[in-house]
């Protein structure tokens, strides 16, 4: 298999017959060029409704398709100048052997011991697959702009980003100004701490618009609000909007009248429907292409690849579970019991460690004093919490009584585990604890603040300022999830988080037994 490929494709409406057969030869990136040349002005809607259907219909294929602007705008005549080099150059039976060379030659980034291979489209399936020009947006006219702007978070590149991109493109014949969110803005949107950052998305943007038409100029550039550069530039001429964001196209050029410069002439694309599997997806995913989709996809999948910890025996696994107060780790500490594990709970083992005649009972008397005990001398874990949640001092102290002695008490379980593989350790502190020194790899869940009080209200009954001083103890969702070889999120349905949980199980075992396959 190799890595990018390049298909010369006479007709963009049979791109569905020719992908099934190459896309097993291609592993990263496919571009796309159509040949030969159509002319621009009389096409220009044509070729927006081409780009869109192929993205669409193209969703089902797990490579990097960047369909080249090139052929379409009339512009190829010098160089074709792709980021990767390409490996091997299909063409379709349409395309005559001058064309091939035309564009062979003009092909600037070729690995050495390019290929070229000729495909056969499949004419035997039934021709409504073929992609159905699409009528909807006919009406709007082919005009170009010198001056085009959009923006967007544009996390995780996907067909939707890629259609609003090349059309942004197709519209611009001099400069193309793209916004991206910065951080700041993102935080209501679902899993935004993995968003990738910002500096990675301008990076792929700038990538993926040079890829597909290197003869504009492009300013990709963070934004801090929705306005971005928009409303002080008087030379931008349109703006490309999604048809959820419209709102912010009236709203910029409100701004613009304001300010006494022209309005932005709009254009909205439609949101593009995805197919969803109904094997190993949650329900709860957007029925468009999305990049919160992605994310959700993410969760029970390795983020970081777990380093190997020589400082404790290979067997069994152990896989530290950890996050935030009701972030639903024993709901899924239960569910990898059932899947198998062995499972250690660092808080079940606190609370034993407060009996009368226990370790930990007489050093919280000498710290807290004899007011934290019951009727019945018993260690009030009420009373105690009470204390040390509200007083990172005291939450310190007894952090320093408790630590040492879970820690002895979990080594001695691990070391007696005989019948299984795995470990799991489900400890709600353990990186402050700095126990990941004592696992294999650290699993994380994560909900967000909001779910995680009105949680810790119906669960523990706790008012809402105790709910936050409970979550102000711990670290944020933020610093768990740079330490997440692999995160998960209950805030869905249980059937959602079981998806995630069987994601990564079976992951894990295929890790664990290749890690034994080599001792
Ligand atoms: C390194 C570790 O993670 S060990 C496991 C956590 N336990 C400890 O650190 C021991 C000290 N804590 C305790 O002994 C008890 O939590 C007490 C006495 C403070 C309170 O007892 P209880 O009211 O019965 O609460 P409980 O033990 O169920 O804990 C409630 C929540 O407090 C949080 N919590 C517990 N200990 C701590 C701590 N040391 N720091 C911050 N948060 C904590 C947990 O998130 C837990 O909720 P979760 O299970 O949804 O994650």
């Amino acid at each position: 298999m190799t890595k990018t490929g390049l298909l010369i494709c006479s007709n963009p409406f049979r791109l569905l017959r020719i992908f099934p057969q190459i896309q097993c030869h291609v592993q990263n990136t496919l571009y796309v060029h159509f040949c030969p040349l159509p002319v621009l002005d009389k096409k220009a809607v044509r070729h927006r409704l081409t780009i869109i259907d192929a993205y669409k219909n193209l969703n089902i294929i797990n490579v990097d398709v960047r369909i080249l602007l090139c052929g379409l705008k009339g512009t190829l005549g010098s160089q074709i100048a792709t980021k990767r080099p390409v490996d091997v150059i299909f063409y379709d039976d349409h395309i005559k052997s001058e064309e091939l060379d035309s564009v062979v030659s003009s092909l600037s980034n070729k690995s050495p011991d390019f290929k070229t291979v000729f495909v056969q489209p499949n004419e035997d399936s039934d021709s409504s697959i073929d992609m159905k020009e699409n009528t909807q947006y006919n009406k709007v006219e082919s005009k170009l702009f010198e001056n085009v702007v959009l923006g967007g978070t544009f996390d995780r590149l996907h067909n939707g980003h890629k259609i609003l991109l090349s059309t942004a493109a197709l519209k611009c014949t001099k400069k193309l100004t793209v916004g991206v969110t910065d951080i700041i803005m993102l935080k209501s949107k679902k899993l935004w701490e993995i968003i990738e950052p910002c500096s990675t998305r301008i990076s792929n943007v700038e990538g993926f618009l040079k890829d597909i038409d290197p003869t504009l100029e492009y300013d990709v550039l963070p934004i801090y609000d929705i306005y971005g550069p928009t409303i002080h530039d008087p030379a931008f001429e349109m703006i490309i909007l999604s048809e959820e964001t419209m709102k912010g196209g009236e709203l910029i050029n409100e701004k613009r009248l304001n300010a006494g410069l022209q309005p932005l002439e709009i254009l909205p694309l439609p949101l593009l429907e995805e197919k969803k599997s109904t094997v190993d997806c949650c329900q709860e995913e957007e029925n468009k292409i999305s990049s919160s989709n992605y994310r959700m996809r993410l969760l029970g999948t390795v983020l970081k690849s777990p380093q190997p910890n020589t400082n404790i025996p290979a067997t069994p696994y152990v896989i530290g579970l950890t996050g935030g107060i009701a972030s639903g780790k024993s709901s899924i500490s239960n569910y990898l019991k059932e899947l198998g594990a062995y499972v250690i709970n660092a808080d079940t083992l606190a609370h034993g460690l407060y009996d009368i005649n226990q370790p930990a009972y007489q050093p919280i008397i000498d710290t807290f004093g004899s007011a934290i005990l019951n009727v019945n001398n018993e260690v009030d874990r009420k009373k105690l919490g009470a204390i040390v949640f509200t007083s990172k001092d005291k939450l310190d102290q007894l952090n320093q009584i408790m630590w040492p002695l879970i820690l002895q008490k979990i080594k001695i379980l691990i070391e007696s585990v005989k019948d299984h593989n795995i470990v799991v350790l489900e400890a709600a502190v353990l990186l402050t604890a700095n126990w990941q020194v004592h696992c294999h790899e650290i699993w994380v869940s994560i909900i967000p603040e909001v779910e995680a009080i009105k949680r810790l209200q119906e669960r523990n009954h706790l008012s809402e300022i105790d709910s936050r001083n409970r979550i102000n103890s711990q670290p944020l969702n933020s610093e768990y999830v740079k330490n997440a070889n692999v995160l998960f999120s209950t805030l869905w349905s249980y059937d959602c988080t079981r998806i995630q949980i069987r994601r990564a199980w079976n992951n894990l075992l295929i890790r664990v037994s290749k890690i034994h396959r080599f001792q």
